[in-house]
């Protein structure tokens, strides 16, 4: 594939997962997480493996001046995107609605709806210009139903359902496409960050079942990457076989 992918989030899960797909099928990298020493790690992993043409650029994405300054100091070389992997997300806590902080949940809607807007909004105008782009969110089963304890963070993940969805529509007469992948459950760092650093209950979660991994999830953002042209894979719900929704999930 020759392409320039930007993935958000390319320090840890899904996101790295994405960087080693669309890796080892060619692609150039602009990999972006806040983490720079995990950054470096899977630079050098990705040249040594198969290599990758990649270019850091680590800034927090809810800084809005970080992210424009660090767009604008791309090389010309590394300008032309033409896949948009907006995946930085998180959430902290699984507090009641009416008993949360609402410190924390400025960080879980800043980072997941308003970084992924901003990233949409700087990055979106070259694709249209260029008649060339592909935008993939992360967004994820939790943004069909809402569940105890998440309602925030299910929230923004119908956001990012409802932001696909508006996107779409406003680059219909464009030959750029829109696709919202809704993961089920993934076992990655996001259930330690979701239970404040408790790995204990982080595992838990992902008892008694296979869960999907940051790979899998990597394979259906490649595969509507990847699909024709003419093809727009506008939404994929991805869940383990034993799960069948955000909540109803069968542990042997
Ligand atoms: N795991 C799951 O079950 C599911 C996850 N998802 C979604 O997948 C996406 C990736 O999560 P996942 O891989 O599971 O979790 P991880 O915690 O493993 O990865 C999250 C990534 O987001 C980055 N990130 C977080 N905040 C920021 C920020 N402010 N600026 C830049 N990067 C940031 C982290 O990097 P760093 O800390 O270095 O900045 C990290 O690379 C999220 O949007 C999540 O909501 C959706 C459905 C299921
Ligand atoms: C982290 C997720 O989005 C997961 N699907 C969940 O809702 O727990």
């Amino acid at each position: 594939m020759d392409k320039i992918v930007f993935i958000t989030g390319a320090s840890s899960g899904i996101g790295a997962g994405c960087a080693r797909k669309f890796a080892s099928q060619g692609a150039s990298l602009i990999l972006n997480a806040r983490n720079v020493n995990k950054l470096s790690a899977l630079k050098e992993e990705l040249e040594k493996q198969y290599g990758t043409e990649i270019y850091l650029l680590p800034f927090d994405v809810r800084d809005r001046k970080a992210a424009t300054s660090a767009l604008e100091s791309l090389p010309k070389e590394w300008q032309s995107i033409d896949i948009l992997v907006n995946n930085a997300g998180l959430v902290i806590g699984t507090d009641k609605e009416q008993e949360g902080s609402l410190d924390e949940w400025d960080i879980v809607i800043d980072t997941n709806v308003k970084a992924l807007l901003a990233m949409t909004r700087l990055i979106v105008p070259g694709m249209v210009e260029r008649k060339r782009g592909h935008i993939i969110n992360i967004g994820s089963i939790a943004g069909d139903a809402a569940y105890p304890g998440g309602s925030v963070y299910c929230a923004t993940k119908a956001a990012v359902k409802a932001l696909s969805d508006g996107l779409r529509i406003d680059l219909v007469d464009t030959p750029l496409r829109v696709t919202n992948i809704k993961p089920g459950l993934v076992e990655t760092n996001f259930s330690v960050i979701r239970f404040r650093g408790d790995k204990e209950k982080a595992d838990n979660v992902y008892k008694g079942i296979r869960p999907l991994t940051g790979d899998d999830i990597a394979e259906t953002v490649y595969f509507a990457a990847s699909v024709p042209e003419y093809m727009q894979i506008a939404e994929m719900l991805v869940m383990p076989t034993y799960q069948a929704t955000g909540t109803i999930v069968s542990r042997k």
